[in-house]
């Protein structure tokens, strides 16, 4: 079976800055798979290429065989990737419930029409949404804070409900950006025991970026390095983790 995400050979520059050069990466069906790397290595820039939202000078991104190159951000979303970004990017002044409705659009339409009329049809698909979507707040234990507007939630919640919003767009793949940055050590293992389950339950394949070492340590199973835009290292996590190229140039221990 083909893998889930293939990249081959991905590259893209900025002016004379080489930001991603060469990058493979090759992730099965229901992985859960780490980026990581120093400050401007070039990880987000990797999952701007994934997302559409750069365009590569070079390379290859197919997705459960589907070719990617050339497509939108929207496109892509439909495809079937899903992210969340290093700073959290809810609409703060939407309830909880809405955020995730948000996300359900790509699946459950409706003409503009029987919204703008209230036609049965518009109360019957609104209806079938709420219930889909407090299903996914549920999985998330965020069921009880529906009616609530996003920004009030704390942040922790707010991670939270940035990844239940994506998951409610049904992806192939779900791409993490630093899910871990700005929570306490808390926060942090609640997140992990998340990531763990959306993996299991929804038989999810995922890619997160991430610098807190612990978090990717206890969940990732494999791991790229990227340094300077190029791999370092990649492989099983625990044999990444200790590759003494890795820990010279990125651990610094
Ligand atoms: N749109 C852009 N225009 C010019 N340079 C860019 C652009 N986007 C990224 N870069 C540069 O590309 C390099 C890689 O940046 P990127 O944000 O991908 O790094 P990163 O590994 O995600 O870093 P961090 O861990 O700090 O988030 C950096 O030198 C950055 O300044």
């Amino acid at each position: 079976m083909a893998d889930m995400l293939e990249v081959n050979n991905l590259s893209i520059a900025f002016g004379g800055l080489q930001a991603v050069s060469a990058f493979n990466l090759n992730i099965k069906k229901g992985q859960l798979y780490g980026l990581i790397g120093p400050n401007g290595a070039g990880k987000t820039t990797v999952f701007n290429l994934l997302t559409g939202v750069y365009k590569p000078t070079e390379g290859l991104i197919k997705l459960d065989g589907e070719n990617l190159i050339g497509k939108n951000t929207l496109e892509i979303n439909k495809a079937g990737i899903a992210r969340t970004f290093q700073n959290i990017r809810l609409f703060q002044e939407m309830s909880v419930l809405d955020n995730v409705k948000a996300g359900l659009h790509n699946h459950y339409k409706y003409s503009s029409l029987s919204g703008i009329l209230r036609l049965p049809s518009y109360h019957k698909t609104e209806k079938i949404m709420d219930e889909k979507a407090v299903e996914i707040l549920k999985v998330f234990d965020l069921d009880g804070e529906k009616n609530y507007m996003a920004g009030n939630l704390p942040y922790g919640k707010q991670r939270k409900l940035e990844i239940a919003r994506a998951l409610a767009t049904k992806p192939k793949l779900l791409l993490l950006d630093e899910p871990a940055a700005g929570m306490n050590p808390n926060e942090t293992l609640e997140l992990m025991n998340t990531i763990r389950f959306v993996k299991e339950h929804f038989n999810m394949t995922i890619l997160l970026i991430e610098h807190d070492m612990k978090l990717v340590g206890g969940i990732c199973e494999a791991l790229t390095v990227l340094n300077f835009g190029r791999i370092l290292a990649e492989g099983k996590t625990d044999v990444v983790l200790n590759d003494s190229a890795v820990v010279t140039a990125y651990l610094g221990e």
